[in-house]
């Protein structure tokens, strides 16, 4: 499956084109709704208080509750813009937003209004294709879940078993230890009060892949895969497989996982290599950790240049903002995540 985002933030609207989705899913729009819902703004003081219904419209590749096989086509309308927010630093770029980066590939024609294309708004379309490609996966026994592993150095329970992680995402507040994620509200809240910003990681499995999907080699290697659709999503900008960085710290003795029969089925018993080995999935969870940056919209004086003038100058940034992007990003990362297990499938 293939998909093309389009919209802007405060454009009419934004969405999705999905080609390549099998003809004969019997779609299930509340559940692609249920998702959104999930990652929906204004609903919490831990988010941007910009409200959105985000309620999605299937404009083709439907037909009598049966996907046709033909493009799917999905749309979000924008409704809450306060487009004057960005007026005065339409020529002043936001340190860590993709305003100087946009402007400069785009000649100064982009739509500044609230980020435009760059904006994390985009990521609603991405998580109802997600949503559409979860449920291609569960007819192949693929689920795929996601909670907060960090925010601000402040850490989760490790990753659970499926059953475990199927209760997770439903909680308004994906976390194991709920006492975690009462420390990581109030860390939220306390960066939001000093007109900041945090970030943090995001854990993610993918449950039911068989052994034997991918190759080592470029553009076919599984971690490759997802890593390509993961940084795809605004803000991520670390990946980690299995035990990732911490390799660095261990013993080949402690990183290799031993391998052993479970009911007839070769298993290892730990999983320090999230699940691939030599590009090749090896059957047990794929295990990856997405780290997201502090949000760049902070209101906080910060340097930046006036773009008209070539000249240093104070930004200022006064709007609706996420102290935090880690919680509503979780459903986008699965999303993610469900669209680059499809690929690993070859679906
Ligand atoms: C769900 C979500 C919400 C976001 N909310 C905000 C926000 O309120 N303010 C902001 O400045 N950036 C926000 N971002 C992040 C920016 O869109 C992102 O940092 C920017 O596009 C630059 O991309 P990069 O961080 O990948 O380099 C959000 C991202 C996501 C995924
Ligand atoms: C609207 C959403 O988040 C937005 C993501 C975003 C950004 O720069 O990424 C900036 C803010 O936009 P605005 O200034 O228009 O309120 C956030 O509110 C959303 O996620 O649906």
């Amino acid at each position: 499956m293939r998909h093309m985002i389009f919209g802007e933030s405060h454009g009419p609207a934004i969405g999705v084109v999905l080609e390549g989705v099998p003809a004969g899913l019997e779609l299930d729009l509340e559940r692609v709704q249920w998702e959104l819902d999930r990652r929906r703004p204004g609903k919490d003081p831990t988010a941007t208080a910009r409200k959105e219904a985000d309620r999605v419209e299937v404009l083709s590749g439907l037909f009598a509750g049966k996907t046709t096989g033909a493009p799917l086509a999905m749309v979000i309308y924008n409704s809450d813009q306060h487009s004057k927010d960005y007026e005065s630093i339409r020529y002043i770029p936001r340190p860590g937003h993709g305003d100087y980066a946009g402007f400069i590939k785009s000649r100064g024609a982009q739509d500044y209004r609230g980020g435009g294309h760059f904006s994390g708004r985009l990521t609603a379309p991405l998580t109802a294709a997600g949503a559409v490609a979860k449920q291609v996966l569960a007819r192949k026994g693929v689920w795929v879940g996601a909670h907060i592993s960090s925010i601000y150095g402040i850490c989760d329970a490790p990753l659970g078993e499926l059953e475990e992680m199927k209760n997770v995402v439903n909680k308004p507040f994906p976390v194991l230890s709920d006492a975690k994620g009462e420390e990581m509200r109030q860390a939220i809240l306390e960066a939001k009060e000093q007109q900041d910003s945090v970030g943090g990681a995001i854990e993610c499995a993918v449950y039911g892949l068989p052994a034997g999907l991918g190759a080592p080699d470029f553009g076919c290697n599984v971690e490759g895969i997802f890593a390509q659709y993961l940084f795809a999503v605004p803000a991520v900008k670390g990946v980690d497989f299995g035990a990732g960085a911490a390799f660095s710290l261990m013993r080949g003795s402690e990183a290799n996982d031993p391998f052993a029969v479970e009911d007839g089925r070769v298993v290892t018993t730990t999983n320090h290599a999230g699940g691939v080995n030599g590009g090749i999935t090896n059957g047990m969870p794929v295990v990856f950790e997405a780290t997201i940056r502090p949000t760049p919209s902070i209101s906080l004086p910060q340097q930046s240049v006036d773009l008209r003038t070539g000249e240093e100058t104070e930004i200022e940034i006064h709007g609706r903002h996420d102290p935090c992007i880690v919680p509503r990003a979780v459903p986008v990362i699965e999303a993610a995540a469900a669209l680059a297990a499809c690929a690993v499938l070859g679906i």
